[in-house]
C-alpha cells in the first residue's frame, strides 16, 4: 500500500528537520510543500500573521480547528508562554496520527493537546472533559463551511469572553463567504482582513481575524 502525502511530509521532516527545533520543523515542512509536493498547511508567509496575533494575543490558552499534519499547531505551541496550551481538534485518524508524531519531533508535546473527534463533538466537551474556562484565541482551519457553525458553538457554550481572538485561514480561497457575512454583521465582533497569499503559490488569500466584544 503506498504511502500518502501526508506521511511522506512527515517522513521527510524525520529524516531532514533537526529534532526538538519547532523553526526547522516548520522550515522543512515548507521546503517540501513549497519543492516538491503542496498541501493546505498555512504555510509561511500566512503564518507570519498567524504569529503576529498569537504575539498580540500572548494567549494562556489557544484551540485550533482542523490540525490536519500539525504545521500550525507546531507553529503556535512554539509562541506560547510557559504554562499556556494549545487544543487542536482532528477528527480523520491518519492526520491525527501524523500530526501526533509531528508535534512530539518538534518537541511541543507539553504544550499541545491533540482531541481526535468532530469539533461539533468535541467544543461542547471543552468545559467539562478537558477544564477549559474560555477561550483566549481561536485558530479557524478547517472545513471552510464549518467556520460559521463553529464559532456559533463557541458563543452557545459560552467559550469566548470579551477580547477572545478569533483567526480564520482561506477567507480568498477555497473561501468562506458565509462566515465572512456572518462575522463582519456580527454585532459583537469586529473584524480585521489581512490579504496575503495562498500557501507555498502566487494566488491571492486572505485571513480574517475578528475580536469577540463580549
Ligand atoms: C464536518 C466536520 C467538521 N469538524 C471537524 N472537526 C475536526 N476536524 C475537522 C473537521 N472538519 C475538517 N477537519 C479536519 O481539518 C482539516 C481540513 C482542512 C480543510 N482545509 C482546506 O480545505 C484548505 C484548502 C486549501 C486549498 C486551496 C486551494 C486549492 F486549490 C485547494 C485547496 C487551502 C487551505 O489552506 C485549506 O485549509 C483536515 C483535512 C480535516 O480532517
Ligand atoms: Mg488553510
Amino acid at each position: 500500500m503506498n504511502q500518502s502525502k501526508e506521511q511522506r511530509i512527515l517522513n521527510f521532516v524525520l529524516q531532514n528537520a533537526v529534532r526538538g527545533d519547532p523553526c526547522s520543523v516548520l522550515d522543512t515542512i515548507d521546503k517540501y510543500c513549497s519543492q516538491k509536493e503542496w498541501a493546505m498547511n498555512v504555510g509561511d508567509e500566512k503564518g507570519l500573521i498567524l504569529d503576529k496575533t498569537l504575539e498580540e494575543v500572548n494567549p494562556s490558552v489557544a484551540l485550533e480547528l482542523g490540525t490536519y499534519c500539525g504545521y500550525s499547531a507546531v507553529r503556535i505551541a512554539r509562541l506560547l508562554k510557559p504554562g499556556a496550551r494549545l487544543l487542536t481538534v482532528e477528527f480523520n485518524p491518519e492526520f491525527a496520527a501524523i500530526a501526533k508524531q509531528m508535534i512530539e519531533f518538534a518537541g511541543v508535546q507539553d504544550k499541545v493537546k491533540l482531541l481526535e473527534g468532530p469539533s461539533e463533538e468535541i467544543i461542547p466537551q471543552l468545559k467539562k472533559k478537558y477544564e477549559v474556562g474560555t477561550l483566549d484565541f481561536v485558530f479557524l482551519d478547517h472545513w471552510k463551511d464549518r467556520y460559521t457553525p463553529d464559532t456559533i458553538l463557541l458563543q452557545e457554550c459560552n467559550l469566548l469572553k470579551k477580547g477572545s481572538v478569533l483567526l480564520a485561514d482561506n477567507i480568498i480561497v477555497p473561501g468562506a463567504p458565509e462566515f465572512i457575512n456572518y462575522i463582519r454583521n456580527n454585532p459583537r465582533f469586529q473584524c480585521t482582513n489581512y490579504p496575503s497569499h495562498l500557501e507555498y503559490m502566487k494566488v491571492v488569500d486572505a485571513m480574517e481575524k475578528a475580536v469577540f466584544l463580549g
